[in-house]
């Protein structure tokens, strides 16, 4: 007999009410038997849906920061029942995430990102004995040493960015996204994975991951917050979440399946290239191994491409934006470098004005404004505060990066702030969108190696103009930016243009010396 309008109305109102009540009144109850119970929570806005949603809007990090300058910079929501915090000063951000991370190093167990195949990710996954293998692998291939052998490749992959600049420059956030998917795909899965392949899983992983972070911002699907709501088919009026979680669930299949498959043949037939997954695979004799591979690569792939466009992007915007920096990057760069040759990842240490741009593009646009929540594994009392276990704390990279005292007129791109009164690179060098504590971006010294050097290589060769109508006011850098939990500049003009008559054969002679691997052709 099909449900009445009414009925269906009164189910879609009370299941995920009375999900919220029964979260409230379990929170409510372990409050109860907790011995800090005398303990107020941090402050924050009153506890109520209506609050949390205004927050949960587009660019939700903004909406925190300004209530940061109400309610304080460790600022309580109650979202759906489930205990917030959000930290907007670095000092509480390191004490808690870093300092106290034995307690502060866990992820929520979200039961749609299972609905959505995503579990296989570990920075998804909480802390425990399968969170630590999975890292350990990442320890293991991405620490600095380990990461110094992949320079080859992510020199040869930036040497045919430049290349596809010097063919098609309006193309340039397509060659963007290509350079950083066949990069990072040319590390894992070697270099004998054509273009074309790694455009078409970085499109799968792409849309994976847009759909996979629109699901697990503070508030996005209900079923999230109340689990019992995943047991809902399909076919249940309100549950089209179910329909959208199998979708999602297909493409992250894929997304494993599909470039290792492709290795794993290779091997067989021995036309496989030397990669970081054929080493492992050559090892591998059982199906459980095989499986922590594929889901070690598929996230060094989700978690490694699409930041690492977003930094190259807002790069291109930033010198678009202030052409006097850029002059001065160049300027830096051809007094150390000439312009006989183009720049290395061993130029590094010679280019402090370069260094302090790198800085200040992941200080002025952060890829993660908003960092991923770190869940707490026990209660915890901070500044008279109480913090459950069970609570996700956000650290707010936004307002981190907005801290005036710290960097003032901090929407202005200036690398100078990263410099002492005597000229010399001050010691403010973390990056603070790599995250923190356990939890760091494993990925960060290949990331840092990858951006730094696009930059200085890209400087050496072109000059970015913004479009000469559209760009001659820099507009606040909030006002660019898309929302998402990896966000990425709104669409902007920019002009790329070979900065000397050489710049052409330096270019061709680098692309046509090398193999896509890095080797130097014999
Ligand atoms: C510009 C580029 C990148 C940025 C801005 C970035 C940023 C981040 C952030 C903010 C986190 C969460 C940290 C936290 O929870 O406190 C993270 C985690 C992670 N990143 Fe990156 N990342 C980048 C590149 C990469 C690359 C190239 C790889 C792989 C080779 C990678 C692999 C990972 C992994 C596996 C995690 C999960 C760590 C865990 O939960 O234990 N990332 N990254």
């Amino acid at each position: 007999m099909p449900l009445s309008d009414l009925t269906v109305s009164l189910l879609l109102a009370v299941i995920p009410l009375s999900g919220v009540i029964f979260a409230l009144y379990s929170n409510y109850q372990s409050w109860l038997k907790s011995p800090i119970r005398g303990l107020p929570y941090p402050p924050g806005p009153p506890l109520l849906l209506g609050s949390a949603n205004q927050a949960l809007k587009s660019q939700a990090w903004i909406t925190y920061t300004e209530w940061s300058k109400k309610y304080g910079d460790i600022m309580y929501l109650n979202i759906y029942g489930e205990h917030t915090v959000i930290l907007s000063n670095l000092d509480d951000t390191v004490e808690l995430l870093e300092r106290r991370s034995r307690v502060y190093s866990s992820r929520q167990k979200n039961p749609y990102i299972k609905l959505m195949g995503w579990d296989f990710n570990v920075g998804l996954i909480p802390y425990g004995d399968l969170w630590r293998r999975h890292r350990k692998l990442f320890q293991r291939f991405f620490r600095p040493k380990a990461s110094v052998q992949y320079e080859p490749i992510q020199t040869a992959k930036i040497h045919n960015l430049l290349h596809d600049l010097l063919t098609t420059p309006s193309n340039f956030i397509q060659h963007c996204k290509k350079n950083a998917s066949t990069m990072i795909m040319a590390i894992l899965y070697g270099h004998d994975i054509s273009d074309e392949m790694s455009t078409h899983f970085a499109s799968l992983a792409e849309n994976s991951v847009r759909e996979l972070s629109s699901s697990i911002r503070p508030g996005g699907y209900a079923v999230s917050y109340i689990p019992i709501l995943r047991h809902l088919p399909a076919w249940f009026p309100g549950a089209g979440f179910q329909r959208h979680a199998a979708e999602v669930r297909k493409l992250t299949t894929q997304m494993k399946d599909i470039p290792l498959d492709y290795v794993g043949k290779g091997l067989l037939h021995g036309t496989s290239s030397a990669s970081l997954v054929s080493d492992l695979l050559e090892n591998c004799y059982v199906q459980r191994e095989y499986d922590v591979i594929k889901d070690f690569a598929a996230t060094a792939f989700a978690a490694g491409a699409d930041t690492t466009v977003s930094a190259l992007e807002s790069f291109f915007l930033a010198m678009s934006l202030f052409p006097e920096i850029q002059k001065k990057a160049q300027k830096e760069i051809d007094q150390v470098i000439g312009v006989t040759r183009l720049p290395t990842t061993a130029d590094r240490p010679a280019l402090p004005y370069v260094e302090a741009v790198y800085r200040e593009l992941m200080r002025w646009a952060p890829v993660t404004p908003l960092n991923l929540e770190h869940t707490t594994t026990e209660d915890d009392i901070y500044k008279g505060f109480y913090i459950p276990k069970g609570t996700a704390v956000y650290a707010n990279t936004w307002a981190l990066t907005r801290n005036e005292e710290k960097y003032p007129n901090p929407e202005l791109f200036n690398p100078d702030r990263f410099f002492t009164a005597d000229g010399q690179l001050n010691n403010d060098d973390t990056v603070l969108t790599f995250g923190f504590g356990r939890r760091i971006c494993p990925g960060r010294h290949l990331a840092s190696t990858t951006v730094w050097l696009t930059i200085v290589s890209v400087l050496a060769t072109f000059d970015l103009k913004g479009s000469k109508n559209k760009e001659t006011v820099p507009i606040s850098v909030v006002e660019r930016l898309a929302d998402g939990l990896i966000v990425h500049p709104l669409p902007f003009e920019c002009d790329i243009i070979p900065r000397r008559g050489n710049v052409k054969t330096l270019i061709r002679e680098a692309v046509g010396n090398r193999g896509s691997n890095g080797d130097a052709k014999a």
